[in-house]
């Protein structure tokens, strides 16, 4: 056993420094980033928020609303002829992950679809993405499709990023071990990294490989988004922060007919290891749990908030384009990082 003293931090734990700014105004910043992937070699153009691959939030519908110029990465529920119905759109296609976890049928679709539709981004998605059976199904993706653009996770160390990048030849590494508004592996397995810290230590250990991180969970105001990509995100991948809106999927708390919350659950929760896994099995916990969001209305307005934080952040930071906010950013450690008596 052994102890790392370095202080490692969280959202909670800083703020962003005002700075002398030449910015004329927030309308002027530029949100949109390009990037040409490391391995798969496609170029990718837009604004960098990702609708996170849960069941409630990565919708053919989500995708619709927010993409382009925002990503989406589907849930990997939905069967074979619908999203070979949706990835024959071209906008769908330069805008949507097809998601796959570690079991050869999840595989077998993907082949299957990209067989009948453009299939351009595939994010492979599993709870622990240390494993070398991980390093490995990664690789089978890559050495099936030499140009797909592949987002891989989750870890939170730069060592499993390379690994990633170097020996599964992903494109772009999904950061985030615990840190999720509905995620319990914390309280359940003691495992995880303070979430800023993640994406600092991380996100410089890709970008000296000239490759990418999404930073995934942990985000609940606009300011978090705007934190992750000051602290060196390339992408920043949101869950609950999506939650409850007109495009989600599943059950909704209706009162005389209209929406006032949705059931929003962890992957690993109970309920949904019930919908999909046919129950927990006899060895593992749940490492979610599921609440009621309320209802929040079309997704587009609380984008707005969202862009409209990271713009006003990187005036004040004198960044004018969401290039330059890392960059611009001196992060001060605070013990308050909200006012409190009202909010
Ligand atoms: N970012 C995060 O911190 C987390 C995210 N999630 C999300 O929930 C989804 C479902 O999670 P879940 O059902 O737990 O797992 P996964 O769907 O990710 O499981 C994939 C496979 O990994 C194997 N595995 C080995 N070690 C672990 C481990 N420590 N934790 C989980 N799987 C392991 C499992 O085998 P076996 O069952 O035999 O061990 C299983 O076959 C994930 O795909 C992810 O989207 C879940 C937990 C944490
Ligand atoms: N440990 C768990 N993590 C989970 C689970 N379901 C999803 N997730 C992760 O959370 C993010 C979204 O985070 P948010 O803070 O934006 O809501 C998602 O992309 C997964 O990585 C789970 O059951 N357990
Ligand atoms: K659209």
């Amino acid at each position: 056993m052994r102890i790392d003293n370095d202080p490692k931090l969280d959202f909670d734990d800083v703020l962003i420094r005002p700075k002398r700014s030449e910015a004329p105004s927030r309308a002027s910043v530029e949100l949109e980033r390009e990037y040409r992937f490391l391995n798969g070699g496609g170029v990718w153009k837009g604004v960098p928020i990702v609708a996170a691959n849960m069941d409630t939030v990565g919708t053919f519908a989500m995708s619709e609303a927010i993409g382009p110029p925002m990503l989406t990465c589907l849930h990997k529920y939905y069967p074979e002829d619908a999203l070979v119905d949706f990835f024959r759109e071209e906008a769908h296609s330069d805008s949507t992950f097809f998601t796959i976890g570690l079991n050869d049928a999840e595989f077998d679709k993907l082949v299957a679809v990209k067989k009948k539709a453009d299939v351009r981004m595939v994010c492979v998605d599993a709870a622990n993405g240390y494993t070398k059976f991980f390093v490995e199904r990664v690789k089978r993706v890559r050495d099936a499709f030499p140009t797909m653009t592949i987002l891989a996770g989750n870890v939170a160390t730069p060592d499993m990023v390379q690994e990633l990048l170097i020996s599964g030849a992903a494109d772009v590494v999904k950061i985030g071990i615990g840190p999720g508004s509905v995620c319990t592996t914390r309280r359940t397995t003691g495992v995880g990294y303070p979430q800023l810290s993640a994406i600092i230590e991380c996100a410089d250990a890709a970008h000296g490989l000239r490759g990418h991180v999404c930073a995934d969970g942990g985000c609940r105001f606009p300011g978090d988004v705007v934190k992750a990509f000051a602290a060196g995100a390339d992408f920043v991948m949101l869950g609950g922060m999506l939650a409850g809106h007109d495009e989600c999927e599943g059950e909704w708390v209706m009162d005389e007919g209209r929406r006032v919350a949705l059931r929003f659950y962890g992957m690993s929760s109970q309920e949904a290891l019930d919908k999909y896994a046919g129950g927990r099995r006899d060895y593992r916990a749940c490492e979610g749990r599921a609440v009621s969001v309320p209802y929040k209305g079309p997704v587009l307005d609380t984008m707005q908030e969202v862009t409209g934080g990271i713009r006003s952040a990187c005036a004040y930071v004198g960044a004018t384009r969401l290039k330059d906010l890392s960059k611009c950013t001196t992060f001060v450690i605070c013990q308050r990082p909200h006012g409190s008596m009202f909010a």
